[in-house]
């Protein structure tokens, strides 16, 4: 006889958008094999600001060019909403340290709508329309009109993450964004970053070698070991400033414990 009581219900766990699984990176050149990351495993959640720390050389950039569809890895996989990435696609944008990453021959607006309308995504009134919503969001309304060279990195950053989020992307792939920017413009970038994850809570997996940067940044960090880049922690963010203190110092010890030991080795 079955029982009529109904099963209290228990929420699914989220599916992760964004799955890594045992990838191994490696560059060929004439002379040398190069292994950028071995066998590094996460996954992201829709809505994280999943953070890749770790020192110059672990395989960061290399990590998000493979995200990216830019290179293919040698082992493993990496899935975007479980279907395995084989090449670049609009599901994935990114945005570069460099401020050169738009075209200097066309404005603000213009940069966005042209890669809206070369992506296929939007065309006409509905590319200005979206473009000029991002470019609102990013607080550059009255310089839609201006050409990069009228702007300042900061601002060209700004247009870069605009033109990224315009696409609506699943997920948006940051490489040290703000790396080239003064302290002060880049304190208030990654203020403006998270007011605008506030508002639309998109999904970005975020490259840095700041800790404090990946501690205000991330909701999830995943520390990477030096050369080749291992997964040394997965860490969740700090809620209070005494917490992101006491994360701060775990990260320095974790990542100054891997420098003795490969001081001790050589
Ligand atoms: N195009 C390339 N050809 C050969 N080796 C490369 C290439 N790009 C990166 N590498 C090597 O792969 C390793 C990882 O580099 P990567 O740029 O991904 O590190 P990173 O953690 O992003 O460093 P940084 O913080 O300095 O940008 C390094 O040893 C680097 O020298």
């Amino acid at each position: 006889m079955g029982l009529d009581v109904p099963l209290p219900e228990r929420p699914l766990p989220e599916a992760p958008l964004l799955e890594v699984d045992g990838v191994t990176l490696q560059y060929k050149t004439p002379h040398h094999l190069i292994t950028a990351t071995y066998r590094v495993d996460f996954s992201v959640l829709p809505g994280d600001r999943f953070v890749l720390l770790g020192p110059s050389g672990c395989g960061k950039s290399t990590l998000l060019k493979a995200v990216g569809g830019y290179m293919a890895p040698t082992e493993g996989e990496i899935r975007l909403k479980g279907r395995p990435v084989t090449g670049p696609g609009p599901d994935r944008m990114m945005v570069f340290q460099e401020f050169d990453q738009l075209l200097p021959w066309k404005t603000v607006k213009q940069n966005v709508v042209f890669a809206l309308e070369a992506s296929g995504r939007l065309s006409g009134r509905e590319a200005e329309a979206r473009a000029m919503h991002y470019i609102d969001k990013v607080n550059l309304t009255k310089f839609c009109d201006s050409y990069p060279h009228m702007l300042s990195g900061g601002m060209k950053q700004r247009v870069a993450i605009a033109r990224g989020m315009a696409m609506e992307p699943d997920i948006l792939l940051m490489d040290e964004p703000f790396a080239a920017l003064d302290a002060l413009t880049r304190r208030r970038m990654q203020d403006e970053l998270l007011t605008l994850w506030e508002e639309t809570r998109f999904t970005v997996l975020f490259v840095t070698h700041s800790i404090p940067e990946a501690i205000k940044i991330g909701s999830r960090i995943l520390l990477l070991s030096p050369h080749p880049g291992e997964v040394k922690a997965e860490l969740n963010s700090a809620g209070s400033s005494e917490e992101a203190m006491r994360l701060e110092s775990r990260i320095q010890q974790m990542l100054f414990a891997e420098e003795i030991r490969e001081a001790e080795n050589v």
